[in-house]
C-alpha cells in the first residue's frame, strides 16, 4: 500500500478579523486537520464558521492569526500556481470567450498565451463537456455550462490542489447533480487533491473520501468522518442504507451542540 503523503496540513490554526465596526471576529479556533494526496474532502459547518475563511487560507489569500497552515510540508506564504479555485459564482469574464476564459490565467501570469496551452485549454473543456465552445461567449451559456468553464480554467496550470468553494450551490437541483457526477469523472481521470466547501449533505457523501465537520463560530472541526461508499457512486449511491446513515450521523452533529470537555 502506498505511503499516506500529506497535502494540506492545519496546525491549530486561528483566524481573528476585525469587523467594520471595530469588534473582534474569530473565525476559527484550534483548528487542525491533514488532508492527503489525491484525498476529496468535503468541509461542512453551519454558516458563518469560516468554511470560506479555511479555503482563503489555503489559498495564501489571507495568512493565519494563530498556528500554521503547510502545504507539502511548507507553510503557506502567498497563492501559488499548484492550487486551483472555483468560486460559488464562476466570476468568467464578459469579454472574453470561452477559450480566453480559460486560457486566462496563462495571460494573467505570463502576458501571453501560447499555442500549446491554447491546445491544452481545448482539451479541458472537452474534458468537462464543453468541446466545440470555444468561441462562445459567458453569456451565451448556462449557469452549469459556466461553471464548467471555471472548472477548466481551475485546471488550466495542472494544479495538484482544486479548492472548491460552494461551487454549485447556484445551480438548479438537477444541474448540481449532473455536475457532481462530472466532478467525479474528471477527478478520476485527473486525480487531484479536492478541499470541496458545500452546505449539502448528500453532496458531501456522493463526493467526498472523508467529510470536515465543524462546529458554530469559532469553527473547530466537531468531527471527521471516514465515507466509506464504494467507488464508481452513481444514482445508486443515494439509495444506499449507508447513505442514509451516514446523512443522519451528519444532521445530528450539525444541530447538536458540543459537549464541554
Ligand atoms: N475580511 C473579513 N473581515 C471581517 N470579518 C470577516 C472577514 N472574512 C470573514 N469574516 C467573518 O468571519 C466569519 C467566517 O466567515 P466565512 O465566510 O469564512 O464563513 P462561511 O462558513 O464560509 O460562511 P457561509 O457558509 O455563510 O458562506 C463570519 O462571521 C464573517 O463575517
Amino acid at each position: 500500500m502506498a505511503a499516506r503523503q500529506s497535502v494540506i496540513r492545519f496546525a491549530d490554526v486561528g483566524q481573528t478579523f476585525l469587523g467594520a465596526d471595530g469588534k473582534r471576529v474569530d473565525a476559527l479556533d484550534g483548528l487542525s486537520f491533514e488532508i492527503d494526496r489525491h484525498e476529496f474532502v468535503a468541509v461542512l459547518g453551519p454558516s458563518g464558521c469560516g468554511k470560506s475563511t479555511l479555503l482563503r487560507l489555503i489559498a495564501g489569500l489571507i495568512h493565519p492569526t494563530s498556528g500554521s497552515v503547510e502545504i507539502f510540508g511548507m507553510p503557506v506564504v502567498e497563492p501559488r500556481d499548484e492550487i486551483g479555485i472555483v468560486f460559488q459564482r464562476p466570476t468568467l469574464l464578459p469579454w472574453f470567450d470561452v477559450l480566453g476564459n480559460v486560457t486566462f490565467p496563462m495571460r494573467h501570469k505570463y502576458g501571453f498565451v501560447s499555442d500549446v496551452e491554447r491546445t491544452r485549454a481545448r482539451e479541458l473543456l472537452e474534458l468537462v463537456g464543453l468541446g466545440g465552445f470555444d468561441t462562445r461567449r459567458p453569456e451565451e451559456l448556462s449557469g452549469g455550462m459556466q461553471q464548467r468553464v471555471a472548472i477548466a480554467r481551475a485546471l488550466l496550470l495542472d494544479p495538484d490542489i482544486l479548492l472548491m468553494d460552494e461551487p454549485f450551490s447556484a445551480l438548479d437541483a438537477l444541474t448540481r447533480d449532473e455536475m457532481s457526477f462530472e466532478l467525479l469523472r474528471i477527478w478520476t481521470e485527473r486525480p487531484k487533491t479536492v478541499l470541496f466547501i458545500t452546505h449539502s449533505i448528500p453532496e458531501a457523501l456522493l463526493l467526498a473520501d472523508r467529510i470536515i465537520v465543524m462546529t458554530g463560530r469559532p469553527g473547530r472541526v466537531r468531527e471527521v468522518l471516514d465515507v466509506p461508499l464504494a467507488r464508481p457512486r452513481s444514482m445508486k449511491t443515494l439509495s444506499e442504507p449507508a447513505f442514509h446513515e451516514l446523512a443522519s450521523h451528519i444532521r445530528g452533529r450539525l444541530f447538536s451542540r458540543p459537549v464541554a470537555a
